[in-house]
């Protein structure tokens, strides 16, 4: 690394971070800080403060501590320290000034914006440097180019991501969680076995034991998946071309259909691995009935914060009743470690297929439950649901907004996409060697239930306007009789 010009004081740095940080981690998406509430903005304690390049720019790795004692939570901030000469930060990622006596004054702002001070992340990555309370992890033979132009991906995130040429893919992890981190688990597991549609990772960083908290994962390196698109750019392009009157030029139903049916193979094929390299079991009593357990006890936090699903709330309840007795029958299900976030914003077109990303799980559930083994068809329910998102969110494009008065052919086109394409993807699933969804129907109902009710809270918090969609999703299933698709 360089030599520093002049030193950075880094006592004086984060005493402006304590001082400045509450109010900019308040505007982050990726920042929940709910224990804060009342108290704006929320304090915050910085716990480890490493100066990981001491040079002009300078790189502080922080984490802070948010929330009462025994509800903390920790978060990730990477500090970019320059001289206000040096060209001010754009906008919001500006956290904060340190003025000096004898000279311009620092600058603090968000790194992962500045492509020089990601490059030296990554150098220290591939250096598997040990330095102070942070290691990085390199596993043998994985090798990757240093000196591709890094920059930020700027879409909606729970954690930031950081892509060097397109090459390679840098997460850093923002609310961090002590213990092993699911994603890097799970990608390991997937390269272990070999053929499957996945990011390889090449590297790691994590807290040392000395960590309050125990070994935390701050970031993970994986390979760039190179593609057309996400799949919910391309469901959503497809399906608005389909409601809005094209269905017929194309294929049945707009032609998504092949690509659904693709999905489906990837994912049945993803879950095969997995429980070949991580195991698989049969779902006992005792674990079903925690299971309707814990699916109760969801729904009923969720319906203390969102008065919107009140209506259904008895009839939701029933849903969980059936799983117990299902365990005690002939047929158990089995369970295995899955994907526990997927929907089409997860999966990439790549030229040679789908590949699924983002194996973090549900970023608001606690680590113990992501980890928690569960039968594959909750992964399926939770991508039948995200056709019927994109299925919605056409008809809104369509119609010209989320409130616009629905009803018509858009929407009678909108539902038949949405049934089409959930069927593809539980064909193709079931092709592929994965247990036929539409063979358990209860569990899959319970499940496509209980990712509605976590969206309808999600929506709630993020985006009110979108609440009606899993609230049609939860009537729906409410009334009919199980079934795939
Ligand atoms: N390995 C990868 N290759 C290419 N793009 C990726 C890769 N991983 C993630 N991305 C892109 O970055 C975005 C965010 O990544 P994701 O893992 O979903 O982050 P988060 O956990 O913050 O939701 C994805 O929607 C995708 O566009
Ligand atoms: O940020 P993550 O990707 O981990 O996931 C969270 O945000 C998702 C929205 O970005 C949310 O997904 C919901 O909306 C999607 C459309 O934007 C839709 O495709 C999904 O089916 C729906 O669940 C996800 O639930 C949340 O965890």
């Amino acid at each position: 690394m360089s030599a520093p010009t002049r030193t950075v004081d880094l006592t004086r740095v984060v005493a402006e971070l304590r001082r400045s940080l509450p109010g900019w981690l308040a505007g982050r998406r990726w920042y929940a800080g709910k224990q804060g509430e009342g108290q704006h903005p929320p304090p915050v304690e910085p716990v480890l403060a490493d100066l990981l390049h001491p040079g002009d720019p300078a790189l502080v790795q922080l984490v802070v501590r948010a929330g009462r004692r025994g509800h903390e939570e920790w978060y990730q901030v990477l500090v970019g320290v320059g001289r206000e000469t040096a060209g001010a930060p754009a906008g919001d990622t500006l956290i904060g000034r340190v003025p000096e006596p004898d000279g311009p004054g620092l600058l603090l702002y968000e790194a992962t914006a500045d492509p020089r001070l990601m490059s030296r992340l990554l150098a220290r990555l591939a250096a598997r440097d040990t330095d102070g309370q942070v290691e990085c992890h390199r596993p043998a033979g994985a090798e990757f180019p240093l000196g591709l132009p890094a920059r930020v991906i700027t879409a909606e995130q729970s954690n930031t991501s950081v892509a060097f040429g397109d090459r390679l893919m840098l997460k850093v992890l923002r609310r961090l969680v002590p213990g092993p981190h699911p994603e890097l688990e799970l990608l390991t597991a997937l390269e272990r076995d070999g053929d499957v549609p996945s990011a390889r990772p090449l590297a790691w960083m994590r807290t040392t034991d000395a960590f309050p908290a125990g070994p935390t994962t701050l970031a993970v390196l994986q390979e760039f998946v190179p593609s057309r698109g996400d799949g919910w750019s391309l469901a959503t392009a497809q399906a608005a071309e389909c409601v809005g009157g094209d269905c017929a030029s194309v294929a049945p139903l707009g032609g998504f259909a092949e690509e659904s049916r693709a999905l489906g193979r990837a994912t049945a094929r993803v879950h095969t691995a997995l429980a070949r390299q991580l195991g698989s079991r049969e779902l006992g009593p005792e674990e079903a009935r925690a299971l309707a357990a814990e699916l109760t006890g969801r729904l009923e936090q969720a319906l203390e914060e969102v008065p919107e699903l009140l209506p259904y709330a008895r009839q939701l309840r029933t849903l969980h009743q059936d799983l117990p007795e299902l365990a005690g029958r002939g047929h158990r299900p089995l369970v295995q470690r899955v994907h526990g976030d997927l929907h089409l914003g997860q999966v990439l077109r790549a030229p040679h297929g789908w590949v699924l990303i983002d194996f973090e799980g549900e970023p608001g559930h606690p680590l113990e439950e992501r980890r928690r083994p569960r039968p594959a068809v909750r992964d399926v329910a939770a991508m039948l649901r995200s056709f019927d998102y994109a299925a919605h969110h056409a008809l809104f494009e369509v119609l010209g907004g989320p409130s616009a008065r629905r009803g018509g052919r858009p929407a009678r086109r909108a539902a038949a996409w949405a049934v089409h394409n959930r069927r593809a993807f539980s064909e193709g699933y079931a092709e592929a060697g994965g247990a036929d969804p539409r063979r358990s129907p209860v569990l899959l109902r319970a499940f496509e239930a209980d990712k509605a009710v976590y969206e309808a809270v999600y929506e709630a918090r993020n985006r009110p306007d979108w609440l009606p969609i899993p609230l049609a999703a939860i009537r729906r299933l409410v009334h009919e009789r199980p079934s795939a698709a």
